[in-house]
């Protein structure tokens, strides 16, 4: 610690540069060596005091902004759909008084067949609000093993009035899952989007391939794929052919709920125009009616419909709308017929 303090100046003496040097005491009446000597507690002091203030504004203004897009709350009163919602739920405002809840709808399949385009699209509804992640929750032991208040926690914040989505296709084809959705609500609102089973297979080997190519692991035509090269017959244990069985999951999913808590969605439909498809979940989920055409515009370099914002327009991924390999199922007898067996399956779950 320091004991003496000078002051060095100097001066012109006779013409002369004298330099003097002026010991200062070490006094409590000197109060420049004593704020010298508590330098580093005053300085202390001064950061404890930002990094209160610093924890001060942060609660304060969490509890009162959250990342909602909720137009219905800013217009409390006004559900109508005259009210101009490209100004209004594009916003992402946190607010307070939301809170995580349990999906009231759940998006329990198909695997490739409009599931995210389906969950993007309503979430542009002001009473709706998104798991933006794929929980896997139902379909998988160790996720279920933690519980609901777990699964709870991961959905976003949401008032009274809005319904929470989740989205995960795997849900559609596991055999455990319609029983633990119902243990959890047997009241809940099913979506279920379907596609023509063979582009839905296609489309399903298609990820699959990419996903096999990127790990360096070897891959197989979709012919390759589906027909044993042993048997030279239909492999009917190949993942993408026995998901895109659709009634007999339906037939499982039937043992758990009742019909009219499905509602079956076309993603060929969704894929050429959105607007009537969502009008249906609308009336299904019983919101306020707010889609509205100029929400979507169709991307023609895409090839598909994409949102259109008051400051950006959004598309899917590049992943959602892949090239399909030049498939023709007519080169091969089995293939053909395994695939209009199974355009039936589409057909039976469609009229549910
Ligand atoms: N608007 C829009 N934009 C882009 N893609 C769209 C859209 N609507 C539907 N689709 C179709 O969605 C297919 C992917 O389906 P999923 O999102 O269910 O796939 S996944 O299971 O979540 O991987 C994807 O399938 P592929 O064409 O086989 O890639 C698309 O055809």
């Amino acid at each position: 610690m320091l004991e003496k303090y000078e002051i060095r100046y100097s001066t012109m003496i006779e013409g002369k540069q004298v330099e003097k040097i002026v010991e200062l005491p070490n006094s409590s009446s000197s109060k420049l060596p004593k704020l010298y000597m508590y330098r580093w507690k005053v300085q202390g002091l001064l950061i404890a005091l930002g990094l209160i203030v610093v924890l001060i504004l942060y609660t304060t203004l969490s509890s009162t902004t959250v990342f909602q897009e909720n137009p219905s709350m800013l217009e409390p009163q006004n559900h109508s759909n005259t009210v101009d919602l490209s100004v209004f739920h594009r916003d992402k405002i946190r607010y307070k008084h939301t809170k995580r809840h349990i999906p009231q709808c759940i998006i329990i399949g198909c695997r490739k067949a409009g599931t995210r385009a389906l969950l993007s699209f309503l979430n542009l509804h002001p009473q709706v609000q998104i798991s933006k992640n794929e929980m896997h929750f139902f379909n998988d032991d160790v996720s279920y093993s933690y519980g609901l208040e777990w699964y709870r926690k991961k959905m976003p914040y949401s008032f009274a009035d809005q319904i929470t989505i989740e989205k995960t296709p795997a849900y559609f084809s596991s055999y455990e899952v319609p029983k633990r959705v119902a243990k959890m609500n047997s009241t809940i609102k099913l979506l279920l989007i379907v596609r023509d089973p063979t582009d839905r297979t296609i489309s399903d080997y298609l990820q699959i391939h990419l996903n096999k190519l990127n790990r360096g692991k070897p891959i197989k035509t979709f012919e390759e794929s589906v027909i044993d090269s042993e048997t030279g017959k239909i492999d009917t244990h190949y993942p993408p052919l026995v998901r895109s069985l659709y009634y007999q999951y339906m037939w499982n999913w039937l043992q758990s709920f009742n019909l009219d808590q499905f509602l079956v969605l076309s993603g060929e439909e969704l894929v050429k125009n959105p607007l009537p498809e969502l009008k249906r979940v609308e009336s299904f989920l019983n919101l306020e009616p707010s889609f509205t055409s100029d929400m979507f515009y169709f991307n023609s370099t895409r090839g598909f419909y994409c949102i259109r914002n008051m400051t950006y327009n959004s598309c899917l991924r590049e992943s959602k709308g892949r090239k399909h390999p030049d498939v023709d199922p007519k080169k091969n007898l089995q293939l053909h017929y395994f695939l209009k067996h199974m355009k039936k399956s589409l057909g039976k779950t469609e009229s549910f």
